[in-house]
């Protein structure tokens, strides 16, 4: 039986975190000024804190100018929304990230309405959402999660997609819809499984390219996924492993990896396959961003 390409997110993400220092190096040459970016996390969410140091971290390897907002989970939401008012209106910060979800009397939509849509990097504000819908995505700052999965594919698959059936499963605005949005644009044919779906395991069988994002621990099985197909397993679920030690955790996928691994034609692991793009991806809005702000666009995309 032949093995199936593992998708090394790791790998490709160095990569393109290379190439993002090499063009982040030419702009402090030609302006003098770093990419910034300002993470703001509101409440103390374990998962969250490990992301946002990952973010961080990431930011200072490539010589960005990174701040770090934490404010305590009471803060209220007009002081969330004052915060992001002098981030707006910073010079020095390119882009600004809110880490989600936001404690629940905060009102989420109405703080990402606020965020000047050119430092957007999340590309959740309506702005970047109606670009990227209406097919003008090369102006608007896209969704990191979903952007690196489409790196992922056109890395495994080559850069034309045209023509393939899509099933992402899942229709949040941070991963499902933006996916949905971006493989119409390669010409896929595209699904859009929910909570609702009938029959998902027969939707997802015509699939040539599955994409979870579900949130629910090995959900998709393996005899569900037709032979030769590519799967992006964008799932971060933590359960517990007392096989490693009191208290100890393992993150698993949406997809339950190993059922696949006799037929899929190519699969991203988990943790090591989207969860490192996002956070280069995010560095690569970031660079965009700081680009035009000081009025040197890209002539295309750099991705
Ligand atoms: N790797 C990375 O960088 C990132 C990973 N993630 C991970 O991706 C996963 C999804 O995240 P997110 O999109 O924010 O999650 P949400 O909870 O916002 O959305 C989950 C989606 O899955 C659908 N769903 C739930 N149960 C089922 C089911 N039984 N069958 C079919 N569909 C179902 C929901 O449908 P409905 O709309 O009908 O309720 C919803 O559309 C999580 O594990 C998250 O941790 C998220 C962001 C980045
Ligand atoms: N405004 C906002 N933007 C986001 O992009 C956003 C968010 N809020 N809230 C939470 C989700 C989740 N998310 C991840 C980022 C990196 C990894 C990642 O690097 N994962 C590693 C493992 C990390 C670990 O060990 O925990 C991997 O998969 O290999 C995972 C998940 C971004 N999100």
């Amino acid at each position: 039986m032949t093995q199936p390409t593992l998708i090394d997110g790791k790998a490709i993400a160095a990569t393109v975190r290379d190439e993002i220092g090499r063009r982040a190096s030419e702009l402090l040459a030609s302006t003098g000024k770093r990419p910034g970016l300002a993470v703001v996390l509101v409440g103390e969410d374990p998962a969250s804190e490990v992301y946002v140091r990952s973010k961080d971290r990431t930011a200072n390897e490539l010589g960005f100018h990174s701040v770090k907002h934490t404010l305590p989970a009471s803060t209220g939401e007009s002081h969330l929304l004052e915060l992001i008012g002098t981030l707006n209106d910073d010079p020095d910060i390119h882009g600004i990230l809110v880490q989600l979800p936001l404690p629940s009397h905060i009102d989420e939509s109405k703080v990402l309405r606020l965020i000047k849509p050119e430092k957007d990097v999340d590309g959740f504000h309506p702005v970047n959402v109606g670009l990227l819908t209406s097919g003008e995505k090369d102006h608007a700052l896209i969704p990191c999660t979903p952007h690196g999965s489409l790196i992922l594919l056109k890395r495994t698959l080559g850069s034309d997609l045209s023509g393939l059936n899509a099933v992402v499963v899942g229709r949040s605005n941070i991963v499902g819809k933006p996916m949905a949005s971006l493989l119409l644009q390669e010409s896929c044919t595209v699904t859009v499984a929910h909570s609702r779906t009938k029959d998902l395991p027969d939707v997802i069988r015509a699939a040539d390219i599955v994409v979870a994002a579900v949130g629910r621990p090995e959900m998709i099985r393996g005899d569900w996924i037709k032979r030769g197909a590519t799967v992006i397993d964008v799932g971060i679920n933590r359960l517990p492993a007392p096989e490693k030690g009191e208290g100890k955790t393992r993150l698993v996928g949406d997809v339950a990896f190993r059922e696949c691994q006799s037929h899929v034609g190519a699969i991203t692991p988990v943790p090591g396959g989207v969860g490192p793009m996002t956070i280069v991806m995010l560095m690569a809005n970031t660079l965009t961003a700081a680009r035009r702000q000081l009025g040197f666009p890209e002539d295309k995309p750099i991705f």
